[in-house]
C-alpha cells in the first residue's frame, strides 16, 4: 500500500478534477501489476495495474489508495474489472468522500465473493487527497494562500516596493507551487501595480495554472501580461454593475451579484469548473478576506532575513482586540531555501 501511495502521489497536480489514485497488484509476493491514474478521463490505476497483470491477477491480492469505483463516469467501473480479473483479495486505504457512492465499490467485490479488507494505511493515502476530499466534502476548491514577507512579516513597503523580498531559490519553489495548482489568484490591485504573469516558469518547464482576477469593478486593463498573454486561461470575477471591457478570448468575465459572500461565490464557481485547487497569491487585502471569512486551508509563508519596519502584513484584522482572538494554526514544516525559511502551516477544520 506504501508503494500505491507513492505511485499515486507522482502525479499531484495532474489528475484535477479527481483524486490521486495508486494500485499495486501481488500475486504469490511478486509484484505482477502497478498503476497510478495520470488525468481525469483516463484509465484509473487499477485498469493499468490489472492490465499489466494479464493472468497474474487471477488469484491475487489488489492494493488500491482509494475505494474503486462503482459508477459509469468517464471509464466504465474498475469494481466490475476487478471481479472480471478474478481478484482474491482487495486491500483500500480509504472509502470514496462522495456519500453518494461510498461503501458500493466494496459491496459489489464483496457480493461478488471478494474478500475486501479496508483502512490499510487510510491516514497517508487521506493526507495525500485532502485537497480532493476538501473539495467535495466543500463544493469549493482547496485553498493555499502563499505570501513573501520580510522577518517583520512586510508583503511590501508603504511605498508598494516589493523586488525581491525572497531569493531566487524561493521564488522559483513558488513556481513549483503554481505547478501543481489548477489556479492561482490575485486581486485587481496586484494586477495594476506588478502586471504579473502569474505563469509557471521552472527550469523544466511546468503546467500553468488558470489565472482568476478578483475585480469587483472590472479595472484589469485589457493589455496587462494576464489578459494580453494567451499563456493560459483568464478568470476575471466583478459585479453585475460592472462596465463593460473588451477582453482577448482566453479571458472570460463572470459577473456575479455583489454581497458579503462574493468570495465564496467566487470559490464555488471556481468548483463548478472543475478547479480542485487554488493558490492565492495576494496581495494583501485578498489574503486578509480570505483569511478573516476562514476561506483558506493552507498557508505557505516564505521568510527572508530582512526587516524593512512599514508596509502590510499578510493579515490585517481589526475584529481581534484580545490575543485570544487569534486564529489557530499548525506549523507542519519549515525548510530552509537558500538565505529564505518556507514555513507551512495548516488552518484546524472548524
Ligand atoms: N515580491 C515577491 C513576490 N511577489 C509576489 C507577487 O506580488 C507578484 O506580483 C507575482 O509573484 C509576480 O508573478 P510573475 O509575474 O508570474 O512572476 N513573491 C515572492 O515569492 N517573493 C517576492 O519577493
Ligand atoms: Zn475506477
Amino acid at each position: 500500500m506504501n508503494f500505491a501511495i507513492q505511485l499515486a502521489s507522482e502525479a499531484k497536480g495532474q489528475t484535477s478534477p479527481n483524486p490521486l489514485v495508486g494500485a499495486v497488484c501481488v500475486n504469490n509476493h511478486r509484484i505482477v501489476g502497478m498503476g497510478a491514474h495520470l488525468e481525469a478521463g483516463k484509465p484509473h490505476a487499477e485498469v493499468h495495474a490489472l492490465a499489466m497483470a494479464g493472468e497474474n491477477a487471477r488469484g491475487s491480492d489488489l492494493y488500491v489508495t482509494l475505494e474503486p469505483c462503482s459508477h459509469y463516469g468517464k471509464t466504465p467501473p474498475c469494481a466490475l474489472k476487478i471481479i472480471d480479473s478474478g481478484v482474491a483479495r482487495v486491500f483500500i486505504a480509504t472509502l470514496d468522500p462522495n456519500p453518494l457512492v461510498s461503501g458500493r465499490g466494496v459491496k459489489l467485490l464483496e457480493e461478488a465473493g471478494i474478500e475486501v479488507i479496508t483502512g490499510l494505511l487510510k491516514q497517508e493515502a487521506a493526507q495525500m487527497n485532502q485537497a480532493f476530499f476538501h473539495s467535495i466534502t466543500h463544493q469549493m476548491p482547496y485553498v493555499t494562500l502563499k505570501s513573501a514577507v520580510t522577518l517583520d512579516g512586510r508583503m511590501a513597503t508603504e511605498a508598494g516596493s516589493s523586488k525581491w523580498i525572497t531569493s531566487e531559490e524561493a521564488r522559483e519553489d513558488v513556481h513549483r507551487l503554481r505547478h501543481i495548482h489548477d489556479a492561482i489568484l490575485v486581486g485587481v490591485n496586484t494586477v495594476l501595480h506588478d502586471q504579473p504573469f502569474l505563469t509557471t516558469r521552472l527550469p523544466h518547464g511546468g503546467k500553468n495554472p488558470i489565472r482568476v482576477i478578483l475585480d469587483r469593478h472590472l479595472r484589469t486593463p485589457a493589455d496587462t501580461p494576464v489578459t494580453a498573454d494567451p499563456a493560459a486561461g483568464t478568470l476575471i470575477y466583478c459585479q453585475e454593475d460592472a462596465p463593460d471591457v473588451q477582453y482577448r478570448k482566453h479571458v472570460e468575465v463572470i459577473r456575479l451579484p455583489d454581497s458579503v459572500s462574493f468570495l465564496q461565490e467566487v470559490l464555488r464557481d471556481l468548483y463548478t469548473r472543475g478547479i480542485m485547487t487554488l493558490l492565492v497569491e495576494g496581495g494583501p487585502a485578498v489574503h486578509s478576506s480570505f483569511i478573516e471569512q476562514g476561506l483558506v486551508q493552507e498557508l505557505y509563508l516564505y521568510q527572508a532575513p530582512k526587516l524593512i519596519g512599514n508596509g502590510p502584513s499578510v493579515f490585517t484584522s481589526n475584529r481581534r482586540a484580545d490575543m485570544a482572538d487569534s486564529l489557530k494554526l499548525e506549523i507542519t514544516d519549515v525548510d530552509q531555501l537558500g538565505s529564505d525559511i518556507r514555513i507551512r502551516a495548516i488552518f484546524k477544520e472548524a
